[in-house]
């Protein structure tokens, strides 16, 4: 049973006057979320992605269609019972909505101070978290006091106050600069490993899904336009927006004035090899070519880490007769898929 079963869910909003047509904020969207995922939600602003967040946890009811968490029905749930779902739900925010006039401490304490948790156990739960998150010697400190880094990790000590099952992570490192973003990828990735949290991470930076996410779906005007295993999507993206996405990441060919740039001054045709980490390395790559002893180098591409995993995209120009050029590149042998740049 997923952990999340989204079923053609749709959420429509009154125009903004009346007179404005309505907008259809999510439309139709389906997603299985399994226990244990770290599921990312890419789209540009507009898309839908924080809408489906809230229709997820139930900060507002859907138009249509069906959400399940753990096999219960949360759409029709009544208040009470919703609000004991929530608990299981933790969720952190781009600004990271801290309270200022309260200590790390009692910003962390704050949702156990809700549910009525005794003192004692709050207290050894606060530390608890804290410990986790690398932030015991902080924990009288106020958050203007600390980095946005830091200010986030307290989010995510209180995120998980409650022991919830699920985290959603709502850009929550598009206000931090890359290496503190890094910090609290990492620190995600823990929460995902060590606590067996199920997460999912709402953003529209493709490197922060290439760093967590192990599935990944692809959104735009309310609708998931493809969805699967991330380093597939990398790989093999199927759509115009997947792959301008995933063109933010990998070094692929560069287009446009790039392009023509590129053939002005490099002599010969250009290939692109794109190979998994199947069998193919860049090394196997070059020594195909250079064994068939064509002319041949590298203009762009590069190598990239994608989950761990290797993709190799490598545009290079290759110089010589048809048939040695063709030879070279049937050679490089499986698990590689060359295409000549004909643009
Ligand atoms: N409360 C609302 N009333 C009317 N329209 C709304 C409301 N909330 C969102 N929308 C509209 O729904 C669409 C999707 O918005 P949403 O915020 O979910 O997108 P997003 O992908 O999260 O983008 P962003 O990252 O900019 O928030 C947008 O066209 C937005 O204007």
């Amino acid at each position: 049973m997923p952990h999340i079963a989204i079923r053609d869910v749709t959420k429509t909003y009154p125009g903004r006057r009346r007179r404005d047509a309505a907008v259809t904020a999510v439309d139709s969207v389906s997603l299985d979320v399994e226990r244990g995922d770290v599921f990312g939600v890419i789209g540009y602003s507009g898309a839908g992605k924080s809408t489906l967040v809230r229709l997820v946890n139930g900060l507002e009811p859907v138009s249509s269609g069906s959400i399940e968490i753990d096999g219960v029905e949360v759409t029709t749930l009544a208040p009470a019972a919703l609000r004991e779902v929530r608990q299981g739900i933790g969720m952190i925010f781009q600004r990271f909505n801290l309270l200022r006039s309260r200590t790390v401490r009692a910003n962390v304490a704050y949702p156990l101070e809700v549910v009525g948790t005794p003192r004692a156990e709050r207290r050894a739960r606060v530390d608890e978290l804290l410990r986790f998150v690398g932030l015991a010697d902080k924990a009288d400190a106020y958050p203007e006091q600390l980095s946005g880094g830091q200010q986030q990790r307290v989010g995510i000590a209180r995120a998980l106050a409650a022991s919830p099952s699920i985290l959603l992570a709502d850009e929550a490192t598009s206000a931090l600069d890359p290496e503190t973003t890094d910090e609290v990828l990492d620190l995600l990735a823990r929460v995902n490993r060590e606590l067996g949290v199920t997460i999912v991470v709402i953003t529209h930076e493709m490197d922060v899904i290439a760093r967590i996410a192990t599935k990944v779906a692809v959104m735009e005007q309310g609708r998931v336009v493809e969805s699967g295993a991330t380093y597939d999507v990398f790989t093999n993206p199927t759509t115009e927006t997947a792959r301008r996405f995933v063109r933010t990441v990998v070094r692929a060919l560069p287009d446009g004035d790039a392009l023509a740039e590129l053939r002005a001054r490099t002599p010969g045709r250009l290939f692109t090899i794109a190979f998994t980490d199947e069998g193919a390395s860049e090394a196997r790559v070059f020594g195909a070519l250079a064994r068939a002893g064509v002319d041949f180098h590298l203009v762009h591409g590069g190598v990239d880490d994608i989950q761990g995993r290797v993709y190799g995209l490598l545009t290079i120009a290759v110089e010589g007769d048809d048939a040695a050029i063709r030879a070279a590149l049937a050679g490089i042998g499986a698990g590689v898929t060359v295409t000549e740049v004909t643009a």
